[in-house]
């Protein structure tokens, strides 16, 4: 039996295979993908190997591969995937499903701890790597449910739940365009920036992660990486796509490449989201956190990631929700006394102008804009009064983006 640490990760997608599993094998872990897709599941067995391409446009001549090799995979819906939950090796168990499954797993993964308890396994540790905030809690509680008494005592001694912040753009890819030993369905293409942020506290020592998987880092003040990361990664995301959309724009690399979009992304992290970030979370340092914009509007400009402005801007009520990417860092200026916070409300107020009939989101926000009028339905979605500095901006904003339907780029 090999003595590798094992890592099952749930989710054989763009982030599995583009993110988790490569610094997994970096370290020295031999990887297993669970997955429903069958095709998937076949083909990563019968070709064990994949390319990830790094997407780079300011790398002269392009493509740069790293090849992923000796991986497993195993359906997640069978019987295979418990005696791989309960292996004697396995250390580490990561998902990148969608918040959503992460119900949908639960059970599977109560049935695997269940039977690591009665086979005596080791220590493990589980890190949900998902675009949620605190998506590691979600998938414990969704276990629990699923738990006898004694295995609830075995969980709270032998399972640790550690939460993340996972930040990687791994886009649609098609392995067709670019060259590669492979050119495998399994390929993926991944920009070269990664930060992966768990909260060390709640690991389980003895469980392999004493030796630190490398590009993983271990912190003790996640809540203020998760906010960091959403309120500006996301945020200035969310406000290229939703502004480049209704330019006409179809990726983010040409909208952050038109000045005036540019502009109001820059105002928004730098003047707004990034001020207030630093005013709350005394870590972050004024020039670091610049810096740190700056990345992300480089990483956005990366042409050779073919990101779509409709993928980023997909559900639009989430991403208008009052604690996610837009409302909430208006909130957070208008706590700190950053206001007014203009640029941030163009955001809203061009996320609440996506039109998109093809997304389920933006049919019901321009039903409900055309019966409750904008004033109101902002009022609706963020919880502010009518009279507030906040609506009033966002009001403003979203009349001032009249001009751009359809302007010429
Ligand atoms: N793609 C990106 O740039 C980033 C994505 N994320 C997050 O990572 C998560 C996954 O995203 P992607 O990898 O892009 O999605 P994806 O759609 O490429 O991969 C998800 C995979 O989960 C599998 N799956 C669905 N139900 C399952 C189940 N019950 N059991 C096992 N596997 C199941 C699907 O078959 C699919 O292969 C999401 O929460 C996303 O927000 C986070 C950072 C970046
Ligand atoms: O996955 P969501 O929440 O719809 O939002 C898209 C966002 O997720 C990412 O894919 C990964 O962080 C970003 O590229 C983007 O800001």
């Amino acid at each position: 039996m090999s003595l590798k640490p094992r890592g099952l990760h749930f989710g054989a997608g763009n982030i599995g295979r583009g993110f988790i599993a490569p610094l997994l094998l970096r370290s020295g872990y031999h990887v297993v993908f669970a997955d429903v897709d069958k095709d998937l599941i076949d083909t990563i067995n019968r070709d064990k190997s994949y390319d990830v391409h790094i997407l780079d446009s300011t790398t002269e001549g392009a493509d740069n591969v790293e090849e992923v090799n000796r991986v497993k995979g195993v359906l997640a819906t069978t019987d295979d995937i418990l005696s791989e939950l309960a292996h004697p090796k396995l250390k580490l168990i990561t998902t990148a499903v969608g918040p959503p499954v992460l119900a949908k797993i639960a059970p599977t993964i109560a049935k695997g701890i269940k039977a690591r308890r009665e086979a005596g396994a080791g220590v493990i540790n589980i890190v949900a790597c998902e675009n949620a905030i605190g998506a590691t809690t979600q998938l414990e509680e969704h276990i629990h449910k699923h738990l006898e008494e004694e295995d609830k005592h075995y969980i709270s001694v032998h399972v640790g739940f550690a939460n993340c912040s996972v930040d990687r753009i791994v886009p649609p890819f098609d392995p067709h365009s670019h060259d590669g030993p492979t050119e495998s369905v399994l390929d993926v293409g991944v920009e070269n920036f990664f930060e992966w942020v768990v909260d060390a506290k709640p690991l389980k020592p003895n469980s392999g992660l004493e030796v630190p998987i490398k590009g993983m880092t271990l912190t003790e003040h996640l809540p203020a990486y998760n906010e960091r990361k959403l309120f500006t990664l996301n945020c200035g995301h969310a406000v290229t796509a939703y502004l480049g959309h209704l330019k006409g724009h179809t990726t983010i690399a040409d909208s952050i490449a038109d000045p005036e979009i540019l502009s109001i992304v820059q105002g928004a992290l730098h003047n707004e989201s990034g001020k207030a970030l630093c005013k709350r979370h005394s870590q972050f340092e004024e020039s670091q956190h610049k810096e740190y914009i700056n990345t992300i509007l480089r990483r956005f400009a990366n042409e050779a990631v073919k990101d779509d402005v409709v993928r980023v801007g997909r559900q639009p009520l989430r991403k208008l929700g009052k604690d996610d990417r837009l409302v909430g860092p208006t909130r957070l200026c208008v706590e700190y006394g950053i206001v007014p916070a203009q640029n941030l409300a163009m955001g809203i107020a061009a996320a609440l102008r996506y039109s998109n009939d093809d997304d389920e989101q933006s049919v019901e926000m321009q039903s409900k804009l055309r019966d409750l009028g904008v004033e109101a339905y902002i009022t609706e979605l963020t919880g502010w009064q009518k009279e507030e500095d906040a609506t009033k901006s966002v009001v403003e904003a979203y009349h001032k983006l009249e001009r751009w339907i359809n302007m010429p780029n």
